[in-house]
């Protein structure tokens, strides 16, 4: 990834308070046009807050952030997001196709304005492509209730991708997917980052299912960030400063990386949980 591409995320000296406490701070960070980021930390870390910065819901507290060269929250349908899934209901009627037509023109969704025919037109047009770039022709016509959550998930990328944002920002989104959906999705996001040259900011609690796609991971633990290429950020080393506490980082037979630590480090404690903690499969 060369350095002369242009800046889509900078952070300098950024910082977040949540609740009266301080979250993170003191965090620089730059992601580049067309790369695809992981933002990855154990539960509580604030990775999803960060992506709430990013779209100005939230201030930093001090330094400057600027996503596509404007404040947060500014750059309009050039930023593409994903929030943490939910689920649908069995029995939602709507159709796949609808999903992904809502990203376009929400708002306007189901009132045909007169006159607008050839705009309409060129709607379903960039739906259909949409549909076709996640793989989703056999099913968009399905009521989404009844479509897998991979499926449900394919759709919903191609809803966040329809105004072609320059960034996308994606939240958990292998979260309650099966292992061969999590390769399948990991593999769209990265043929769509580089293909369409989007850029991708993710939040992963998992870094293995897209550890082979990514070009940059931010690292958020201990109330600070450590941002670079993988290979030089999880590594027992650098996680072991950013923890406070050694940490290490194996790798299994299978490839997969495992971070391990001591559970009752007061750093990680506090936010140490069921899924994330010390000792999880994945950074
Ligand atoms: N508006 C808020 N007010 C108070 N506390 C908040 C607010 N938003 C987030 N928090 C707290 O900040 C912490 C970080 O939340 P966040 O959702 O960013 O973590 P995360 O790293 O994404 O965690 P997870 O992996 O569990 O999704 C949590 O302890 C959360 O309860």
């Amino acid at each position: 990834m060369t350095d002369e591409r242009p800046a889509v995320i900078e952070l300098s000296d950024a910082a977040v308070r949540v609740g009266g406490r301080t979250l993170w701070g003191g965090v620089d960070l730059t992601v580049r046009h067309g790369e695809f980021a992981a933002v990855l930390g154990p539960n509580g870390a604030g990775k999803s807050t960060l992506l709430k910065v990013l779209l100005g819901l939230l201030p930093s507290a001090t330094g400057r952030v600027r996503v596509l060269d404007a404040a947060p929250g500014h750059a309009g349908r050039r930023v593409g997001y994903l929030p943490q899934r939910r689920s649908f209901d069995p029995g939602l009627r709507i159709r796949g196709t609808d999903i992904v037509r809502l990203g376009l023109d929400g708002h306007r969704w189901g009132l045909p304005l007169p006159g607008r025919g050839g705009r309409n037109a060129a709607a379903g047009t960039r739906v259909a492509e949409l549909i076709e770039l996640v793989g989703a022709s056999a099913y968009a016509n399905r009521p989404i209730g009844q479509c897998s959550g991979g499926e449900q998930q394919r759709l919903l990328i191609a809803q966040a991708l329809v105004q072609r944002p320059e960034l996308l920002l994606l939240d958990e989104p292998l979260d309650s997917l099966d292992l061969p959906n999590q390769s399948a999705i990991a593999t769209l996001i990265g043929r769509i980052c580089r293909e369409q040259e989007v850029a991708v900011m993710m939040v992963a609690h998992d870094v293995n299912p897209i550890l082979h796609h990514l070009d940059r991971v931010i690292y958020l633990a201990g109330g600070k960030a450590v941002s670079g290429p993988p290979g030089d950020v999880i590594t027992s080393d650098t996680l072991s400063v950013l923890y406070g506490t050694r940490v290490d980082v194996l790798r299994a037979s299978d490839g997969r990386m495992v971070v391990v630590g001591d559970p009752a480090a007061p750093a990680v404690h506090a936010d140490a949980s069921e899924r994330g903690g010390m000792h999880h499969s994945a950074a």
